[in-house]
Formats: C-alpha cells, structure tokens, sequence
C-alpha cells in the first residue's frame, strides 16, 4: 500500500444547489477510510448568480477567459468554498494541518467535449491561500488535452468502491453506478474490474428547470408533484428519441444539451411526471450501450430522493432483470460520493496515478491531470 493521505473533497454539481464536502483516506488506490460529509447550499441569490454565469460562459471559445461576470462569480465561489472547508473542519473538530490536500471541482459553466473545450470557474491558489492546505484543481482538462471527454471522472472512484462491495452478498455482478444529479452518469464494472462510463442523459435538471418556472420552487422535493401528474407519452419519446441516445459514441453532456418543455406543453403536475420517467428511462437505455446488461444498479445523486424516478427505474431495470438499490443499502453516502471522489482523485493527482481510462472518457491512454496549487509557505494563514 502506497502513502495513506487524508483529502477532503469539494463538489458543486451541475445542479448547483450547493457545495458538498466529504473526508477520505486512501493512498488513491484502496480507500481506507470515509470521514464525516456535509452539504451546504446556495441561496436563492447567489444561484442566480450561477445561472447568469453560463450566460456568460457561452461567449468563451478559450477556456481561461471571464467573460461579463465570470470573474466576481469564480472568486465569489472559491470563497465559498473556503468558507465550507472551515465550517466543515470545526464542526467535525478536524484541524486543517491534519489534511493533506483538498480536491478542488469548482463550477463547471461551459462544457463542449466536440471543441476540445471544458470550463470549470474555481481559483485553486485562492482556496490554497485561504485555507491555508494545498489545493489539487481543474481536474478535467489534462483529460481533453489527451482526446477525452473530460466527464465523467468519478468512475476511478466507483471502481474503487466497487473493489469494497465484491464480498457483499446481496450483489450480483456486473454492477453499474448510476449518478443522477444534474445530469446523469454511470460506471460499469465488469469481470476482471473492466471500467466502461459515460453520461446517460438528463438527470434532475429539466425536473428543476420544469417546477422553477412553474411553480417558482427549486425542485420537485420526494417527487411530490409527479406523483400527482401522468406521463405524457408523446412528450417523453421526443427526449427518449434524442440522437444523444442512438449515436455510435459516448459523449459527455452539457446542462444545456436538454431544453425543459415550452409551458404549455404540459400542466405542472404532469411535466413533472413525465421529465422523472425520461430520467428514469434514460439511464436504462444508455444502459444498453453497455458490454452486457447489468444485474445490480447503485443509485446515487440527489435524483435517488425522488421516489418517482426510483420506482420507474426499478421496473425499466426488473424488466431487464436488473435490480435497483440505493448507495445507502450498502454502507455508501449518495449525497456525499462525488465530493468523496474528488478528494479521491486528488490523491491519485498528487501520486500521478491516472484518473481517466479510455473506457471512461474515450482518452486514448490513461492519463492522470489536476493542478497543484499549493499552501502559502508561511502555514496556515488567519481567517480573518
Ligand atoms: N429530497 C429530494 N427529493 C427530490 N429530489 C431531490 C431531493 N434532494 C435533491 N433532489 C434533486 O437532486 C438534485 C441535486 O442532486 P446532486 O446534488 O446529486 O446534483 P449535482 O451534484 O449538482 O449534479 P451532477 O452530478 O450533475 O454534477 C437537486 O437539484 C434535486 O433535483
Ligand atoms: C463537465 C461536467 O462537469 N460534467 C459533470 C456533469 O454532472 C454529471 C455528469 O455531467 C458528469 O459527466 C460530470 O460530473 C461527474 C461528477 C463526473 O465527472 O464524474
């Protein structure tokens, strides 16, 4: 076993609710140890902010520039996230000396994988100096410098998990990771630790999207309003018809790939209804891209709280005689895995161990990635 480090993960997902934080320890190959996580949400104001900022980002065709208000957006952010690490650290009585390197993802604002171009806003050096801990960042880039989508990156980390569950009983193999945030992503594991991933569609974005403009809410909480609507079968073809699904080849998605209904498509309750069955429906057919059907699905993400999209999922996987069960069932954290794997991949950065594979990305060789930005040499800096 190779050096054991203590990293902390910081994620700010496609669905920018919020910042999540979450501890390991791993040598970035096994994974010792996970510590304590904790969410901490955006407000209203400065989600606004966020969504202006892709706006913004739509005029970039260089990935350092800060178009209109990027660049008050990526310092305000890496603020943020400095003030998450250091009320993280003291209500879990940790000490930033004890913590090695944090893993930095930032915001993603712009990702077009078909121009070679990804943008992630977030200022490692400032986080490094606020925090007074070397920041590992930008973990996507090297990735598509290499050929490859740059998304999605947590399969190291669900192989490494995956690793810890091959004794569980009640697993049967091959297994696949399914990720339903914003947008939804899965990792296939196959015999002898094959790794196949990719994005499989719209995840709760066009959910959010939908109930935001219509019932002025940032999301549909327990599925509450599609369980009150039907699905609208025309509606839902049109999604599940997008050649996203068809094409030869993976490729990552974008937020803005899927647009939201127009409004009078649908009432409230069954725009609802039908955008978490295209949810559920769409994992299941991205899932047929994969070398042979998967018997067990580990849902994580914020989508697994919307009982809707898990009841169809469970049937579209049964009808395939798959089986549906959420990371909780077996010991893992669905909210916190994707900060859990970036302090992961952070590891495996500072070590040069890869981070993408060409069943993950489409990269042509592995290839690790990451920047370094580290600690002010004086140690630890105030927070005043
Ligand atoms: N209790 C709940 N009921 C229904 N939906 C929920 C609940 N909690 C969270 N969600 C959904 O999950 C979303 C957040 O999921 P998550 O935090 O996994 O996304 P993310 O990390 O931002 O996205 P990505 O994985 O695409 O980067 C929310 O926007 C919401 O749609
Ligand atoms: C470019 C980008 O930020 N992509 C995200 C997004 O959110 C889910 C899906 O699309 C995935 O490809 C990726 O995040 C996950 C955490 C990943 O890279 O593994």
């Amino acid at each position: 076993m190779g050096k054991m480090l203590t990293a902390v993960g910081l994620m700010s997902g496609t669905s920018m609710d919020g910042i999540d934080v979450a501890l390991v320890e791993t040598d970035g190959e096994t994974v010792v140890r996970r510590g304590p996580s904790a969410g901490y949400p955006y407000d209203a104001r400065f989600r606004d902010r966020l969504k202006r900022g892709l706006e913004d980002a739509r005029s970039i065709d260089k990935r350092d520039e800060r178009p209109g208000s990027l660049a008050d957006l990526e310092r305000d952010l890496t603020l943020r996230h400095a003030e998450a690490i250091r009320t993280y650290l003291k209500d879990n009585n940790v000490l930033p000396e004890n913590i090695d390197v944090i893993g930095f993802h930032g915001q993603t604002v712009l990702h077009r994988p078909d121009e070679a171009l990804t943008v992630q806003i977030g200022d490692g050096n400032l986080l490094a100096r606020e925090t007074g801990i070397d920041v590992v960042y930008d973990m996507r880039a090297n990735d598509m410098a290499h050929g490859g989508q740059g998304a999605p990156l947590i399969p190291a980390y669900h192989a490494a998990l995956a690793r810890g569950l091959s004794a569980r009983k009640e697993i049967s193999a091959p297994v696949v990771f399914v990720n339903i945030g914003g947008i939804s992503n899965l990792t296939f594991i196959g015999a002898g630790d094959e790794l196949v991933a990719y994005d499989s569609g719209p995840g709760n974005t066009l959910i959010d999207q939908w109930v935001e403009a219509h019932a002025g809410i940032p999301y549909d909480q327990g599925g509450m309003i599609a369980s009150e609507g039907h699905i609208l079968a025309e509606l839902a073809d049109r999604y599940l018809s997008h050649p996203f699904f068809t094409a030869e080849k993976r490729r990552s998605l974008d937020r803005n790939d899927f647009v939201p209904p127009t409004g009078n498509e649908a009432s409230l309750e069954d725009g609802a209804r039908t955008l978490a069955y295209v949810t559920a429906a769409a994992v299941i057919r991205s899932a047929r891209h994969l070398p042979t059907a998967p018997k067990t699905y580990i849902i994580c993400g914020g989508g697994r709280l919307n009982p809707v999209i898990m009841r169809d999922l469970s049937s579209l996987a049964e009808a395939a005689e798959g089986r549906v069960v959420a990371a909780e069932a077996l010991g893992l954290n669905g909210d916190s895995m994707e900060a859990e794997a970036w302090g992961y991949l952070a590891v495996r950065s500072l070590t040069g161990l890869p981070l993408t594979f060409p069943g993950t990305t489409g990269v042509g060789q592995p290839v690790s990635g990451g920047r370094l930005a580290s600690k002010p040499a004086d140690a630890l800096k105030g927070h005043g």
